[in-house]
């Protein structure tokens, strides 16, 4: 794995990370767009009128673009930052996006989640909890020095995942073996009520093993 630093990409300095906020205001606008459509009731000609509009403004992102979505880096704060990331990525409207901190057992987020995550009629799709324990957990690895790929994700769906209101999450490893490091986390109620609960499997490949250390120092 590469870790480039932000001056060797695009333009450099403040005018790069300007245009990145620009791009993160723009990708959080996305979202509001995205569960407007899964949530809006106008008619038919105004559904047609909005879509024409849509499609130029997709044209006019398209005049110049990269080959690939932002990749990881190190941000000028020092800190690791992958912004086009489909979880966490701040310049990915895909992402929630999911803000993980570290803590003394291992990491932490309040996900919540939105309209646009239905999966069973008024709760979260199953696969959308996966992937965002998924990436906390990989989180948690990394923090603990040891950066790795899922090799296996075991979910267990204890309760429906409500969207719309803040939800806590959290991870931690539990055992490591020579490449393998295995986490257990969950997502659950502020109050406590375990929604989503999960052991993961996360092997570091022998390539990234120079670089697994030094993300954990800026995670
Ligand atoms: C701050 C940064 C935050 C970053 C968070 C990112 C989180 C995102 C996490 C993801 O979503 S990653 C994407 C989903 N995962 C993948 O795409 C992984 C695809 N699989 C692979 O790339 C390789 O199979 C893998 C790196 C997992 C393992 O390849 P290796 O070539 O290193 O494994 P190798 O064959 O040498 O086997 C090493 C050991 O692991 C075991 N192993 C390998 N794959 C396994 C597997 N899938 N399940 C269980 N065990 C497995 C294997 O049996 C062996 O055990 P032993 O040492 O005891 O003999």
């Amino acid at each position: 794995m590469t870790v480039e630093t932000a001056a060797t990409e695009e333009t450099g300095g403040s005018d790069r990370e300007s245009r990145l906020a620009a791009l993160g205001v723009l990708a959080e606008q996305v979202r509001e767009l995205m569960d407007a459509v899964v949530l809006t009731d106008v008619a038919e000609d105004e559904i047609a009128r909005v879509t024409e509009e849509v499609a130029v403004l997709t044209e006019r992102l398209r005049a110049a673009r990269r080959d690939t979505p932002l990749q990881p880096e190190i941000a000028p704060d020092g800190s690791f930052r992958h912004l086009g990331n489909a979880v966490a990525g701040d310049c990915n409207p895909y992402a929630l996006p999911l803000k993980a901190e570290v803590t003394p057992d291992g990491v932490r987020a309040e996900p919540t989640f939105r309209p646009m995550h239905e999966g069973p009629p008024n709760s979260v799709h199953g696969g959308v909890t996966a992937m965002i324990l998924d990436h906390l957990f990989g989180t948690a690895a990394a923090a603990a020095g040891r950066l790795g790929m899922t090799a296996s994700l075991t979910v267990r769906y204890r309760r429906p995942t409500p969207y719309g209101r803040p939800l806590v999450a959290d991870a931690a490893v539990t055992r490591t073996e020579g490449r393998k490091t295995w986490v257990d986390g969950r997502i659950a109620t502020p109050d406590g009520t375990v929604l989503v609960e999960a052991t993961g499997l996360f092997i570091t490949p022998t390539a990234w093993l120079p670089a697994s250390e030094e993300v954990a120092d800026r995670v």
